[in-house]
């Protein structure tokens, strides 16, 4: 689904990702974790388009369809169906509940201004179908009673989940989760994993940036693993916590904040 070859991307000289090669199977649920500064969000930004990659190749596999997205602009590479939450959630607060899912479906919605303004009724058709997957969207998350609250006075836990019905409305090639769980107590994080699990056997393809190591090797199917931006350690969760460089990285990292 998504090839990465030899990506590096540096910043003033410095290298943030070093030849990060991996793929990203369709269908599955790949895990991104090291320890901080390893080069996680940055990867994250190259595969979104925020940032672009300084060499390598980051490209989107569909059958036999292969696209390179490392030069595409983010609403480019979001149009061929990457969706992505966001560590410090990114929801427009004042805008209800309801209206922050349809921007997921932005690229969807695709009428010119002079259409919204003539308020043709194939619009009103077609605005009444969105809002009703923006509905199930939110339903599938247990935030449909929500719909019209405004998004900032809902309580962290529902926000993330709102990323995630965000994230999820298009019906997404690909999903960049970036830790969906930071900041949930157990029940809320269970919840989010089951929801996951559900994704998946969908046939969802997700990619998650996680600390939490339970969530992780609970629910992966593969973990790549970057230390100083190089990939140490690439396989199933079982693999890579026998790995001993994997071992290594992460004392190491806890030594230097003990
Ligand atoms: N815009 C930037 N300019 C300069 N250096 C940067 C920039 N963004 C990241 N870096 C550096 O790149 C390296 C990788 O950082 P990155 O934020 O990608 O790590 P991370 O694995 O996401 O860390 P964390 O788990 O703490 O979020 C770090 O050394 C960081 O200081």
């Amino acid at each position: 689904m998504l090839h990465l070859d030899a990506v590096s991307k540096q910043f003033g000289g410095l290298p943030a990702l070093s030849d990060v090669t991996f793929r990203v199977p369709q269908g599955q649920i790949t895990a991104l974790i090291g320890p901080n500064g390893a080069g996680k969000s940055t990867l994250i930004n190259c595969i979104t388009g925020v940032l672009t990659p300084t060499c390598g190749s980051i490209s989107l596999a569909n059958g036999t369809n292969s696209q390179e997205i490392s030069t595409l602009p983010s609403h480019a590479i979001s149009r061929l169906g990457v969706a992505r939450t966001f560590q410090n959630l990114k929801l427009f607060e004042r805008l209800s509940v309801l209206d922050n899912v349809l921007a997921g479906l932005n690229n969807e919605a695709g009428s010119s201004l002079i259409m919204a303004l003539l308020r043709l009724p194939y619009l009103r058709h077609r605005e009444r179908q969105l809002k009703l997957r923006a509905l199930e969207a939110l339903d599938r998350f247990g935030l449909a009673d929500k719909a019209d609250w405004p998004a900032g006075v809902m309580a962290y836990g529902d926000k993330k989940r709102l990323e995630l019905a965000r994230a999820t409305v298009s019906q997404p090639q690909l999903i960049l989760l970036d830790e969906p769980v930071a900041g949930l107590n157990a029940t809320e994080t269970l919840a989010v994993e089951q929801q996951l699990r559900r994704l998946r056997q969908e046939g969802q393809t997700l990619l998650l940036v996680e600390h939490d190591m339970e969530l992780v090797m609970g629910l992966a199917d593969q973990v790549v693993v970057l230390d100083s931006g190089c990939v140490i350690a690439c396989g199933t969760p079982d693999e890579v916590q026998k790995n001993p460089r994997v071992l290594e990285a992460y004392l190491g990292s806890m030594e230097a904040t003990a």
